[in-house]
């Protein structure tokens, strides 16, 4: 068997000024998955994914991360793409860093683009998206070095639920091509379940890991699966386990 792409072990984190982040955190994701973690503002989720992006280094624990080679991904809740920049070349900018000329990473591009639904768009300016195209911008930039592990920090979370659903599906679309790991971070249960294979529920500051729901269903999700009794039933599920997680906290 494999090793798994991601494994951490009693992991603490403690910033400088003393707040414990992260507390004993176990946390085991195989390549290919798709695993979202769930929990409470300020419980820590943004410090595991930063962690696992190697811009943090934990005070304590084991923590395996891809090979240092492998491009890792990484979405943020806003699109921070340059304003000054076109699309073209907010989503050129890691490949150019990376040494690859404009005409070398062009094509590329242009079919990055046009599978993120920005086929036309690679003179616009970021003022001249709206908010789920700047997002679709950010997510394209996020896949161009074609990353093993790609990591996602309440990228939705900003837009409309139209326009999320939408990118929900599509986002599956380009898990299931594109062959990456999602290591996905949401405020939302909703989201969560339809999106994920495992959802790991995290409990208040300091965070760790205290339940595990597996969503059976298998993909292609769509999105009459939203309105079905089993979608709602493990929606179900990972509320309790959520409150579970508040309580845990209360003891
Ligand atoms: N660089 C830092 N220095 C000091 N404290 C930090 C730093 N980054 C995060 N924290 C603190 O660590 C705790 C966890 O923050 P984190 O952003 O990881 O939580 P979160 O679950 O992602 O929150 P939210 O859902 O609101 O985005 C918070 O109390 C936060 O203030």
């Amino acid at each position: 068997m494999s090793p798994p792409l991601i494994e951490a072990r009693h992991l603490d984190k403690r910033f400088a000024t003393g707040t414990l982040a992260v507390r004993d955190l176990n946390l085991h994701v195989e390549a290919g998955e798709f695993v979202s973690l769930l929990g409470p503002s300020g419980c820590g989720k943004s410090t595991v994914l930063r962690l696992v992006a190697g811009l943090e280094q934990p005070s304590r624990g084991r923590l395996r991360l891809p090979k240092a080679e492998a491009a890792v991904g990484y979405v943020f809740q806003e699109p921070t793409l340059m304003p000054w920049a076109s699309v073209f070349d907010n989503v050129w900018l890691p490949l150019r860093i990376a040494g690859c000329t404009r005409e070398r990473a062009r094509d590329r591009i242009d079919t990055l683009l046009q599978s993120v639904g920005l086929q036309g768009f690679a003179h616009a300016f970021p003022a001249e998206l709206s908010g789920g195209m700047k997002m679709r911008a950010s997510i394209a930039r996020a896949l161009v070095r074609q990353p093993v592990l790609l990591l996602m920090d309440e990228p939705f979370a900003a837009l409309d639920e139209i326009t999320r659903q939408k990118l929900n599906d599509d986002l599956l679309a380009w898990w299931r091509t594109g062959g990456f790991t999602s290591l996905f971070v949401t405020h939302s249960v909703f989201e969560a379940v339809y999106l994920s294979q495992r959802v790991l529920v995290m409990s208040h500051r300091p965070g760790h890991i205290v339940e595990e729901v597996h969503v059976e269903q298998p993909y292609p999700r769509h999105s009459a699966w939203r309105t079905s009794s089993d979608y709602v039933q493990t929606c179900a599920r990972v509320s309790q386990a959520l409150e579970r997680a508040q309580t845990e906290v209360a003891r």
